[in-house]
């Protein structure tokens, strides 16, 4: 990573240092975060409270997270018709398009949305990423490089911060795991009080890397029952495989995106996740350790909790103790996610209109 950048316009404080927030998104040095132990600290502490943090000498120039956030708006510009060929199938992530429909009477969260599979590269759908504007796809493979290098050092950090060996976040489940970015359009609202761009919930990725609008504020983060303002910054968010893999130690916050009566909003989000669907299976990390001769998968970095519960401990060998817990954890994410879900501002009758 070119750790030489300076402090971009993206990354610089003061950009939010006049917000009304009543408390501050701690500000992180991602150049330091692989030899200063201070900023290691530092990055632990803001996980541990906020779950999310400001990022500043990430390695990424302003002038091309302008470029980023020019192809979405680029892209949302274009007419109906012309944005209609990138459509997402009914049942399909990628695409353009809004949330997904489950039932009539559902509120639709305020927003358009261009979802991208961009990692690994064979993984990429090529007929929903836009041919207009003509730079789309050379610029978000290039900001998908990009990103890559910053998710890497921050999962090494945050392992190291617990002391624990720093690949054993990225190398738990093998390199496969799709990265998608999601291009959000939230247009203006007539009614910004009664609806929201994004309802409340938390990231299921391992972590997010948000670029907002540089414009437009409108993500605010639950701390402490309080909704406090995110700045226009690149911000880092940990999601709730992290906050499993942590035994609850990190935090994966709710958010949600307020909407603006007169200015539209685009941000683009790139949602990192590991694969989990093996991380729970007693029969296959048993399977492992008797092919390799080993007892206690951590010695293998395979299953590695660090949780609070005594009996998850990092050396323990209770191994199915560890994996009760993250059962448990996962569950109670799981039921706060349908809670957060449903906690639609009261009384919402408005919908947007989906065919605008
Ligand atoms: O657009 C934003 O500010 C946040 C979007 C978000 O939370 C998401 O895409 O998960
Ligand atoms: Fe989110």
């Amino acid at each position: 990573m070119n750790h030489s950048v300076k402090k971009t316009e993206y990354g610089n404080v003061t950009n939010y240092a006049g917000a009304s927030s009543p408390a501050k998104i701690p500000v992180i040095d991602v150049s330091l975060l692989t030899s200063s132990p201070l900023e290691l600290d530092k990055l632990k502490s803001a996980v541990t409270t906020w779950g999310c943090f400001q990022a500043v000498n990430h390695g990424i120039e302003s002038s091309f997270l302008e470029k980023v956030c020019e192809i979405g708006e680029l892209f949302f510009k274009l007419s109906a018709d012309e944005k209609k060929k990138y459509l997402r199938e009914e049942n399909d992530v990628d695409g353009y398009g809004n949330d997904m429909v489950f039932s009539d009477d559902q509120i639709l969260d305020w927003a358009d949305r261009l979802y991208l599979t961009v990692l690994p590269k064979d993984q990429r759908k090529f007929q929903f990423w836009p041919q207009n504007p003509t730079h789309f796809r050379e610029i978000l493979d290039e900001y998908s490089s990009k990103i890559e290098l910053i998710y890497q050092v921050t999962l090494k950090a945050l392992a190291r911060s617990l002391n624990l060996d720093e690949d054993c976040f990225l190398n738990q489940y093998g390199t496969t795991e799709k990265k998608s970015a999601r291009f959000n359009y939230y247009p203006p609202c007539p009614w910004p009080e009664k609806v929201l761009g994004v309802k409340p919930h938390a990231d299921s990725s391992a972590i997010t890397l948000l670029l907002q609008d540089k414009e437009v504020e409108g993500l605010q983060l639950l701390k402490d029952g309080q909704w406090v303002g995110v700045p226009d910054a690149l911000t880092i968010n940990v999601g709730d495989q992290i906050e499993i893999m942590s035994n609850g130690m990190f935090k994966s916050p709710v958010h949600r995106v307020l909407v603006n009566s007169k200015k539209k909003r685009m941000t683009v989000a790139v949602f990192c996740p590991v694969q989990s669907n093996k991380h729970f299976d007693v029969e296959e990390i048993r399977g492992r350790e008797r092919e390799e001769g080993t007892r206690g998968g951590e010695e293998k970095g395979m299953v590695i909790f660090v949780g609070t519960d005594e009996k998850c401990e990092k050396g323990t060998r209770g191994e199915e103790a560890r994996i009760k817990r993250c059962f448990q954890v996962r569950f109670q994410i799981a039921i706060q996610r349908r809670i957060r879900g449903t906690n639609q501002r009261e009384n919402t009758t408005i919908q947007r209109n989906r065919e605008r």
